[in-house]
């Protein structure tokens, strides 16, 4: 049983279908369809929820794959609304998850930082580690990418590290004692040195703050949590201001303050900034998050040095949505760091922008994580409150490739219950959109574009995982790219590709050792993923190779196939009366194109 299309650099699309795939593909279908119709109990009198017959499925794969059709759901070949519900498929999906595919990022901090920590949070679905610079020092960051290093080696997960700079930010120093202010208090914001709190005056860490800020500019501090209305400006470069809330703890220790529309005129990167980055090689993270990020300059000059690390923009501030589409053509990804941008622009416009910077992203194939505030009163309390449980669900329908958690998992009360509470709204809305839908199409045109494209339209059609093998990374994120309902599995023998999949949508990122010969290598993932509970015998998976070079030297440079898992001599072989029982892998070598 094969189902092969593949090509040559430069060679024209040829479709295969053998009479064995057709079978295999065929039992497959039947079985999947019956599965479903029996657990979901449900009418499928509408025309979308008719059962396709196999060989109409199959059909289907092959139109699909003959190219002309939208990238849509299993078996359908018109164009669906997005974010379309699929009773039966969640259904099947409910009793059967697979692996999630939105990712999850977790800020590490005094409560997370210990090995016990980390792991429990690692263990429970944290997909990325983030190292926030504004905090902690290089030996308290080294300690946690030590413990990374130590979960991944043993063979427990694939953690990536996102180093985010503190950037050209201004914050507020440190106070002896907390502040309680209240209506009409006036607090002074001043450069000059050894204010703490003392006398309602509070030190600033930005010699040029007075000359940004005018009489009757608001001032927010953290975010918006406390806002101030600038009232006077000294020559001795005082801001005072007038505080809003009735009465209040003024949450004002090395918290942000943001002048409402104004950003400041500090340089893009600090030399704290380059110490940092020279830090973040040191050590080897995977990603930068660059905060406060102006414009696509910066991007270029901090990619020169640092090309094997994943550079992604914060976007937080009024200049840089000015300039976000040449800020998400330079950068690899990006994140929507609402706590700023939400403080620099007006607040409502946040989910406005939250829009546009997720699907700039997904339009360029480049990850994109949605930050601050998801569970913010998780800080605190052990539930969450609706609102932030819609809040997360958004991003996810919106198909952000992560969520991130900030003080949540840094320093709250409760980082487990935390995470669990964001896997369990991520998946729960994943099983309630099975469709998400690809945003390119074939702009491009290059053949690897293609081949994705098509090898997730035909893996939606036939609803199999999709498996492919990887040395750059490449071939996986455009895979990521067009959103698949089933998981990708990213074999690869470059622990840097590794890791830096564990921020792409729907990626699973496998280390193994390719052999010499193809089919050797392929066996040897289809049994790790059968190990791993990740395939079944029996199943179909739509296994993906595309490339410059090819992996293998007698292999297409291009190539896609469908084939079936081999099934274990306990395993039920069931019989199929077009081909009889699903063969035993390998089944055939795949030949190379001439
Ligand atoms: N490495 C760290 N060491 C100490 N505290 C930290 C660390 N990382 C984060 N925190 C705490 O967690 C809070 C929330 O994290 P985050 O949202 O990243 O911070 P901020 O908004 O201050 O940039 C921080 O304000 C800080 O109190
Ligand atoms: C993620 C953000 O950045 P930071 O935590 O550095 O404030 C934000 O502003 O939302």
């Amino acid at each position: 049983m094969l189902c092969s299309i593949s090509a040559l650099q430069a060679k024209p699309l040829a479709v295969r279908p053998g009479r064995r795939q057709a079978a295999c593909s065929a039992s497959a279908a039947r079985r999947d369809g019956a599965a479903a119709a029996s657990q979901s109990g449900l009418d499928r009198s509408t025309p979308q929820q008719q059962p396709q017959s196999p060989k109409r499925r199959v059909e289907a794969a092959a139109l699909a794959l003959a190219g002309g059709v939208t990238l849509s759901n299993g078996g359908s070949l018109q164009a669906q609304p997005d974010m379309d519900i699929d009773t039966a498929a969640f259904q099947d999906y409910r009793d059967n998850p697979p692996a999630r595919k939105t990712k999850i990022v977790c800020t590490i901090g005094p409560t997370s930082c210990t090995r016990e920590g980390l792991f429990q949070l690692a263990d429970a679905g944290m997909s990325v580690v983030r190292l926030n610079m504004s905090h902690g020092d290089h030996a308290s960051h080294k300690a946690v990418v030590d413990l990374v290093r130590e979960y991944n080696s043993l063979g427990r997960g694939n953690l990536a590290v996102m180093l985010d700079t503190k950037g050209p930010e201004v914050r507020s120093g440190d106070l002896a004692a907390p502040l309680q202010l209240s209506a009409g208090d006036k607090v002074t914001f001043t450069i000059v040195e050894g204010a703490d709190g003392t006398d309602n005056r509070i030190g600033v860490n930005y010699d040029q703050f007075v000359d940004d800020a005018s009489v009757g500019d608001m001032l927010l501090v953290d975010g918006g949590i406390m806002s101030l209305q600038v009232e006077r400006i000294t020559d001795i470069a005082l801001v005072p201001a007038r505080c809003r809330p009735a009465r209040c703890a003024c949450r004002c220790r090395r918290r942000h303050l943001n002048i409402r529309g104004k950003s400041a005129n500090l340089p893009a990167i600090t030399d704290r900034d380059w110490a940092d980055i020279r830090f973040g090689i040191e050590v080897g993270v995977d990603f930068y998050a660059l905060s406060f990020v102006r414009d696509a300059a910066v991007i270029y000059e901090l990619k020169d040095g640092t090309s094997a690390i994943g550079v992604l923009a914060k976007i937080e501030s009024a200049d840089s949505v000015e300039h976000l589409e040449e800020i998400l053509d330079a950068v690899d990804g990006a994140m929507v760091a609402r706590g700023d941008l939400g403080a620099e622009l007006p607040v409502e416009e946040v989910p406005y922008w939250q829009s546009k910077i997720v699907q700039g992203c997904r339009r360029r194939g480049k990850p994109c994580i949605v930050a601050t505030n998801m569970l913010e009163s998780m800080i605190q309390n052990p539930t969450p409150t609706r609102a932030e449980v819609s809040d997360i669900a958004i991003a996810v329908r919106e198909g952000a490739d992560a969520v991130m958690l900030s003080g949540e998992t840094a320093y709250g009360r409760f980082p487990f219950k935390s995470l669990d509470t964001m896997t369990t709204v991520a998946r729960r809305t994943e099983l309630s959109m099975l469709k998400y839908h690809g945003t390119r199409r074939l702009a491009d045109q290059g053949l690897a574009e293609m081949f994705a494209y098509h090898a997730v339209t035909m893996a939606n059609t036939l609803k199999t995982s999709l498996v492919v093998f990887s040395r750059k990374g490449n071939m996986p994120a455009l895979l990521s790219h067009y959103r698949p309902d089933y998981p990708i599995y990213c074999f690869t023998e470059n622990e840097l590709v590794q890791r830096r999949m564990a921020l792409y949508h729907s990626v699973t990122a496998i280390y193994m050792r390719f052999s010499e010969q193809q089919e050797v290598t392929f066996d040897r993932a289809i049994g790790m993923l059968k190990e791993r509970g990740h395939a079944k015998g029996g199943q179909l998976v739509a296994i993906v190779q595309s490339g410059r070079q090819p992996i293998w030297r007698t292999a297409s440079t291009h190539a896609i196939q469908v084939r079936a898992v081999p099934q274990d001599p306990a395993e039920d072989l069931s019989s199929d009366d077009e081909g009889g029982p699903v063969a035993k892998f390998p089944i055939q070598q795949q030949q190379p194109e001439s």
